[in-house]
């Protein structure tokens, strides 16, 4: 894992601050449930990362956590309050919609100013620097600015705010390689000038962004949360075992078996570890994140782990 430009968590001897807390967190919808029983928690001062197949429920829950949506069932806490959109709770959060809503005949400038009105702490010079040193024009109407331009506005306008959490729905989706690098540098940096009092959770499918830059991890699948924690301990937790096609009773009896997948010859299984893999036939490695999130997913097996041979088989 690329540790280039990931934060630095903060050490704290006291019990740490949750930014985020829900408990059954749920959303109803007459043709569906979008999101079920949703109980996570997202430390004060780290960068999570939200993902999950399309229609998993992460816009959802990014939409509750804001106030945006309200539950059907279930509860959530963001720094110590209810969502609600009213100014008081609003004050501290940052949210960019997946489309970055800006007004398209306003410039950035007009944006800057009119956030300065709207909000009490508002920092446009530091905004301001931000976008010149990305070489975005801070005088043109931002629809005739590119797609990366704007996220940048978004972003910039959502840090001028000084939130204490900043709620990011797929911000970097449309952007290419160069343009993803500039906005995730400019979240790296806004979370060290914070020291600790910033939370971000960053929705993407970009999983290799994300393990550049994310401390945290939020999975979610059909609608209900697979894992929330810590993504080092959660990479400790989980291996990849390759063995001989035989039965895998022993080892579900164990483990948790998260994916398997069985040719006639051989055998990869993703387990949660309940302990030491003791059988000799299997080969354990290390899980990369991609391929975590992957197996949760349910997807087929990680093809980074076919170089593994399966004990007394030739390959
Ligand atoms: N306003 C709504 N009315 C009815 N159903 C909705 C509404 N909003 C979302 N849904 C449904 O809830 C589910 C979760 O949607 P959501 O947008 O939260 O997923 P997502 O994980 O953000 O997906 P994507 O990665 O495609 O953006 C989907 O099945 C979606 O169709």
């Amino acid at each position: 894992m690329s540790a280039a430009i990931k934060p630095v968590p903060v050490e704290s001897a006291a019990v740490e601050t949750m930014a985020i807390e829900t408990s059954g967190l749920t959303k109803r919808y007459r043709r569906g449930t979008a999101l079920s029983d949703c109980t996570i928690t997202v430390p004060e001062g780290r960068i999570s990362a939200l993902v999950g197949p399309n229609g998993a429920g992460k816009s959802t829950l990014l939409r509750l956590l804001t106030g945006l949506a309200r539950p059907t069932g279930g509860s959530a806490h963001v720094l110590g309050g209810v969502p609600r959109q009213d100014p008081a709770f609003l004050a501290d959060i940052g949210y960019l919609a997946q489309d970055v809503p800006l007004y398209r005949r306003l410039s950035a400038d007009d944006h800057l100013r009119a956030g300065a009105h709207l909000n009490r702490r508002w920092d446009g010079a530091s905004a301001r620097v931000r976008l010149r040193q990305l070489d975005v024009p801070l005088d043109r109407a931002v629809g005739t600015l590119s797609g990366g331009q704007r996220a940048q506005v978004g972003l910039a306008l959502a840090l001028a705010k000084r939130p204490r959490l900043l709620l990011l729905d797929e911000p970097v989706a449309a952007l290419d390689p160069l343009a993803r690098r500039h906005f995730l540098a400019t979240l790296t940096s806004a979370l060290a000038e914070a020291e600790g009092r910033l939370t971000i959770v960053l929705s993407s499918h970009l999983i290799v962004d994300l393990e550049r830059i994310c401390d945290h991890l939020i999975l979610l699948a059909e609608s209900r949360v697979q894992l929330c924690g810590e993504i080092d301990e959660l990479l400790a937790e989980h291996t990849v075992l390759v063995g001989p096609s035989k039965d895998t009773g022993p080892i579900e009896r164990a483990h948790t078996i998260v994916h398997a997948t069985r040719t006639p010859r051989q055998t990869t299984l993703v387990i949660r570890r309940g302990g030491p893999v003791i059988d000799p036939a299997y080969q354990a490695e290390d899980i990369s994140l991609e391929d975590l999130v992957l197996a949760y997913m349910g997807a087929a097996a990680p093809a980074a782990y076919a170089h593994l041979s399966t004990v007394g088989e030739e390959q």
